[in-house]
């Protein structure tokens, strides 16, 4: 019998009807993965698909903390450990206002796949609290890690969960929230990634998922026989991702002209580059300060509540949020002739624009192929941590572009068309689907 797609989403809709954005994720893996289900009948006869999509556990707790002015705040936490089939639970943890179960729940699944491209041992999980911590005080941020912690360490350790950042979540709250977890775990062991290089951090895991990205649009360039030297490039957002992305395109020849935040977007026809780059990079990562004050510094044109996709570029992409490059976007997009499209963020293209930008047959890279460097980094953090030992940035670094090139070739794989045009997401959906479900498959009924 046919894998009838339409059938499977009506039952998840059904069992989770608020959860849109996971339904998304699903939704997009799904289509890609029709015609391997329909090959192998074992998947179906197996539940792989009904597994996949079930979290081995979820956890929802109270986060109680009181504020500056002594005042009790209560948040929502969450931990969604989706799948251990190919190694430890793994994924960050986003503290956003707007973080709910559906946020966490499309992360997670997106992460086991992710997990499953880097070649490493890693499972999937995602994390994190309706926490902004954009406005608080360190000493505010410090008692909410805390209080995050002294419920989640319950759940996670070296070889059960390891968290790491994301969203909201840079180097201070990583550093409270291990203080936290070595208090109460009373061991100093590589449950976290992400830290500082003084106190077990790997060289080069900041920067790992822009760098990633840059490596891997490089890898979809040569593929066409073009060269990313002298390109243009639109990028929203300028956090750790967005702004370590600037830095490597701009290392590797292209120029980067925007960066953005939820108010609007800066426009620097020169490029940013030289000393702008160090300035970005602290704006949001060091300060948590607005992108208007790159157009202060240097007389640049800022444009309120606009996205940039409205520039004409070779490449966009997108760096800070979930479905924030809608089908219009994508049609300025085609109609300025963009060449490639690649999401640094997490499902950052609606699915409308991303049906677009392949029926126009614009490379496309998908956020579980693109930013995988940053979670494989973490995997290497975890090595590191385990033989208590401290590898060089150059030696990290080599491992990172090997990695982002092992994924382009899966993706190469399994998302080659007769045209010689690559379909991107089929190929790190099947690539993936193949690894995790085999893994599944021989572990029995668990
Ligand atoms: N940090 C990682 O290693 C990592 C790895 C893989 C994927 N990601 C994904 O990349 C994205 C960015 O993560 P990050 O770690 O850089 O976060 P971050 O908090 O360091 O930076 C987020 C940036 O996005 C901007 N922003 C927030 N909302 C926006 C909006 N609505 N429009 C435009 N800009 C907006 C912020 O001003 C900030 O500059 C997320 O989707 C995250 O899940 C992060």
């Amino acid at each position: 019998m046919e894998f009838n797609i339409q059938e499977f989403m009506n039952g998840i809709i059904e069992k989770n009807p608020t959860e849109v954005k996971f339904h998304q994720a699903v939704r997009d893996t799904l289509t890609s993965l029709v015609p391997i289900i329909n090959e192998n009948p074992i998947y179906c006869q197996e539940k792989i698909l009904e597994r996949l999509i079930e979290p081995e556990r979820t956890i929802s707790f109270r986060v109680p903390w009181v504020d500056d002015k002594g005042e009790i705040q209560i948040n929502r936490g969450w931990r969604v450990q989706f799948s251990s089939s190919i190694g430890p639970f793994k994924g960050g943890i986003r503290f956003a206002e707007d973080v709910n179960l559906d946020t966490i729940k499309f992360l997670g699944f997106e992460m086991v796949l992710k997990n499953g491209l880097t070649t490493l041992p890693l499972g999937g999980s995602k994390g994190g609290a309706d926490f902004d911590s954009s406005n608080k005080s360190d000493a505010e941020i410090m008692r909410f890690c805390q209080s995050f912690m002294t419920e989640l360490y319950r759940y996670i350790g070296p070889n059960t969960d390891i968290p790491a950042g994301d969203l909201g979540v840079g180097y201070k709250e990583i550093g409270y929230l291990f203080g936290q977890y070595k208090r109460l775990a009373n061991e100093f062991t590589g449950t976290i990634t992400g830290k500082k290089h003084n106190w077990g951090g790997s060289l080069i895991r900041p920067e790992a998922t822009g760098y990633g990205v840059a490596y891997f649009i490089k890898n979809m360039l040569e593929n066409t026989g073009q060269t990313i030297e002298n390109k243009r490039v639109s990028i929203s957002g300028y956090g750790n991702v967005g702004a370590h992305l600037v830095e490597k395109l701009d290392e590797l020849g292209a120029k980067v002209v925007t960066a953005s935040d939820p108010y609007g977007y800066i426009y620097d026809s020169e490029g940013i580059t030289g000393e702008k780059i160090e300035f970005l990079k602290e704006l949001w990562i060091v300060h948590r300060s607005p992108i208007k004050k790159y157009a202060e510094k240097y007389n640049v044109p800022y444009y309120e509540n606009m996205k940039p996709w409205r520039e004409k570029v070779d490449i966009a992409i997108p760096s800070s949020k979930e479905n924030e490059l809608t089908l219009r976007d994508s049609e300025m997009l085609v109609e300025n002739s963009v060449l490639c499209v690649c999401e640094a963020a997490n499902m950052p293209v609606t699915e409308e624009a991303v049906k677009y930008l392949k029926d126009n047959r614009i490379l496309f890279a998908p956020g579980k192929a693109a930013n995988a460097g940053g979670v494989a980094v973490s995997g290497l953090e975890m090595s590191q941590n385990a033989m208590h030992c401290s590898w060089s940035a150059d030696e990290v670094d080599d491992k990172l572009k090997e990695i982002m090139s092992d994924i382009h070739k899966t993706c190469l794989k399994y998302g080659s068309e007769k045209d010689g045009w690559v379909n991107y997401v089929d190929g790190a959906n099947i690539g993936s689907f193949i690894k995790v479900a085999d893994s599944i498959l021989s572990q029995g009924v668990v």
